[in-house]
């Protein structure tokens, strides 16, 4: 069940970087000095809101959304891990990474930026579907046009394993139709929908309809445009990436989006799903998305 505001959450226009609360629900919210602000969730180490100084709003969150314990958010951007889908032995779509409480290690203010880091490790639940010994640490940076959420995985145990992770980004848009992402010329991706591998002979990925791909070896820097507004969407350490968005058929089936909400938004996904992620103990791996909104 969708919870409601709590009538005692501040404004979010006079939020100091901090905790929060946000739905009702334990959040850190950041300022930086300029202005630029986000807020994540502590489920799920979920980004729910990016507004870059002097902008607006520039993620999708679903208003049917659910949210707590157990909740997958719809909207923002899921942390994925430790697998990608169902391409994998978990029984979880997209692990269990968002639908889990994580905690609050540092939020502050640093020159320019506002930036808070998160942390997820493994317990009792995670370790009876996912045998490993991990840590996640997720940190989110706001800085005027720009917010870096970078995701590190450390493996805490005493034998190697592998995993996929993902920042799965639900970018807002005004009309899907009239959005275009730009820069994943000649590549090779997997129709998900059709499950045929196909290559991108023309610059610009449209929506009309259903929509989900995972580009293989993707380039570090992407471009979605639309009327008014040309936003950078580069990525370090992710190698692929998903473009995703359920159509008009699809997103009636889903019960947490409005029949209407595919056209509001599109999810551009930093992603390491074809040659996953191997750590030996004590090691780590990082990848990092970052979108950039030009003035
Ligand atoms: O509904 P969810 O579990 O959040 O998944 C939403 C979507 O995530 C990714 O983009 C996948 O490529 C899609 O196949 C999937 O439908």
């Amino acid at each position: 069940m969708p919870t409601m505001s709590s009538s005692n959450e501040q404004p979010r226009a006079f939020r100091p970087t901090g905790p929060c609360e946000f739905n009702g629900q334990p959040a850190v919210h950041l300022r930086s000095p300029g202005g630029a602000q986000a807020t994540v969730l502590l489920h799920g180490g979920h980004v729910v809101s990016w507004i870059p100084a002097g902008a607006e709003e520039q993620l999708f969150l679903s208003p049917a959304t659910a949210f707590g314990e157990g909740a997958a958010v719809r909207g923002g951007v899921p942390v994925i891990f430790p697998q990608f889908n169902l391409r994998g032995t978990l029984p979880v779509k997209h692990g269990f990474a968002r639908n889990r409480a994580w905690t609050l290690d540092q939020a502050q203010v640093r020159g320019e930026h506002a930036f808070a880091v998160l942390r997820l490790e493994d317990d009792d639940a995670t370790r009876a579907i996912w045998p490993h010994a991990f840590a996640l640490e997720l940190t989110v940076s706001v800085d005027a046009g720009r917010l870096d959420m970078e995701l590190a995985v450390i493996n805490r145990g005493d034998a190697p394993f592998e995993c996929a992770a993902a920042l799965h980004t639900y970018l807002g848009v005004g009309d899907v139709r009239r959005a275009q992402l730009e820069g994943l010329i000649n590549r090779t991706y997997l129709d998900a929908v059709t499950d045929e591998t196909r290559e991108q002979w023309i610059d610009v990925v449209t929506v009309a309809q259903e929509l989900d791909r995972i580009y293989w070896n993707a380039p570090d820097q992407l471009l979605l445009r639309e009327p008014g507004r040309r936003l950078t969407i580069a990525s370090q350490g992710f190698e692929d990436v998903v473009v995703w968005n359920p159509g008009p058929e699809k997103c009636a089936t889903l019960p947490d989006m409005p029949a209407d909400g595919w056209l509001g938004m599109l999810c551009v996904e930093a992603a390491q799903i074809g040659t996953p992620i191997h750590l030996h103990p004590g090691d780590e791996w990082a990848g990092m998305q970052t979108l950039i909104l030009a003035s």
